[in-house]
């Protein structure tokens, strides 16, 4: 007899960032994250987290939402199923449950986490296995102010933690946008590589001008120019330009990855546990964009140490990660509610190793930080 669900807690927890972060659609002061555990009867615990950026600002699941999904609608269709039968509990879940794929994916890493504890291996071993034990992490500069971000930059490469920048722009008029990533470039010069997220604040006709601008400056990857739902206008500016296109918002899964490269997309996608539904299915994703000539990235929704050393394990089985990832989330919180955070350094981070996904909470810090 397998071990079965027994409960299922999901918990919001606030931790402030350690300066504001300025995206297109807002500015983020503190993260909130989902904690997701799930016991079962023979005493594991699986973990998962759910995170998103701004509350509502930046997609259609909130934490607040993700944390009443899980517990008025998930729970029920969860509790008393056999804990090990993963595959099966998400089908349950996609059968009665649509979209909510940030919910689906804490649910599929808690799962997963506590499938690698019962048979002691860790979370990439039920993936397959990990190529990669050290995986390469860029910096998001992303403070809305020039000097600032030339200031953080030069101090990240001074201590070899990041040798790529991502700049996020799009919330101000285009050339002021230009010029604010022409000087940092110019301030790291070839000891960087620089690339930029607009997060579909262009329309095409911006984007283009904003594209031969950002090509002329010497920025290497831009990252989603035009709305999400655009997939025409993406696949226009990628045949355009030699600056290749970072198709983050529009592709949330191995069916958008499909689609867009059947539309005659080239360049290379973020690829998203949260965005997905989950580590296992982020993968079916990856294996779309391989057949397809798409390069491989390894994004985040600005998870904590929980849901990023569950997108490191996945990434970790990719052979070729072609933009490397952005799995630096834990570093923009001032705090962390785990027993060992993740080791950053020379450029990258470490695969967490351990049974599951090599991650112990501490109490003491949920505690303090949990919402009351
Ligand atoms: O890529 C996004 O859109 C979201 C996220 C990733 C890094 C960052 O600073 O924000
Ligand atoms: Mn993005």
């Amino acid at each position: 007899m397998s071990a079965a669900i027994q409960s299922i807690e999901a918990i919001l927890v606030d931790i402030p960032t350690i300066r504001p972060h300025k995206l297109s659609m807002t500015t983020m002061g503190v993260q909130t994250m989902v904690i997701v555990r799930i016991k079962d009867s023979a005493g594991l615990e699986g973990l998962g987290e759910a995170t998103t950026i701004g509350g509502l600002a930046y997609g259609p699941e909130s934490p607040e939402s993700v944390k009443l999904t899980i517990d008025t609608y998930f729970k029920p269709l969860l509790i008393d199923q056999p804990a090990d039968a993963i595959n099966t509990l998400r089908v349950r879940l996609n059968c009665a449950v649509r979209g909510n794929n940030l919910a689906k994916s804490a649910i599929e890493t808690a799962l997963l986490d506590m499938q690698g504890k019962r048979l002691s291996r860790p979370l990439c071993d039920l993936l397959g296995g990990a190529l990669h034990q050290h995986i390469p992490v860029l910096w998001t500069l992303a403070s809305g102010d020039t000097e600032k971000d030339i200031e953080e930059a030069h101090s990240i490469l001074a201590q070899n933690r990041h040798r790529d920048f991502k700049l996020k722009i799009g919330s101000r008029a285009l050339m002021d946008d230009v010029r604010h990533v022409a000087a940092i470039k110019e301030a790291v010069g070839d000891r960087a590589s620089v690339r930029v997220d607009v997060n579909q604040a262009w329309d095409e006709a911006t984007a283009v001008k904003g594209m031969a601008e950002l090509q002329a400056a010497g920025i290497d990857l831009v990252e989603q120019p035009t709305p999400m739902k655009d997939f025409a206008a993406l696949v226009r500016l990628s045949k355009k330009f030699h600056i290749p296109i970072l198709a983050d918002e529009s592709v949330a899964d191995a069916k958008d990855m499909f689609a867009l490269a059947a539309a005659g997309f080239s360049g290379a996608v973020a690829m998203k546990i949260a965005k997905a539904g989950g580590p296992a299915r982020a993968l079916e994703q990856a294996m779309v964009a391989q057949a397809s000539g798409i390069g491989l990235y390894g994004g985040t929704l600005l998870e904590g140490t929980i849901g990023s050393a569950a997108s490191l394990h996945a990434w970790s089985t990719l052979e070729t990660l072609h933009w490397g990832t952005e799995m630096f989330g834990p570093l923009l919180m001032r705090d962390d509610i785990v027993v060992t955070p993740l080791n950053f350094h020379d450029n990258g981070v470490d695969l967490p190793s351990g049974p599951g996904l090599g991650v112990e909470i501490d109490e003491d810090k949920l505690t303090h930080y949990r919402r009351k």
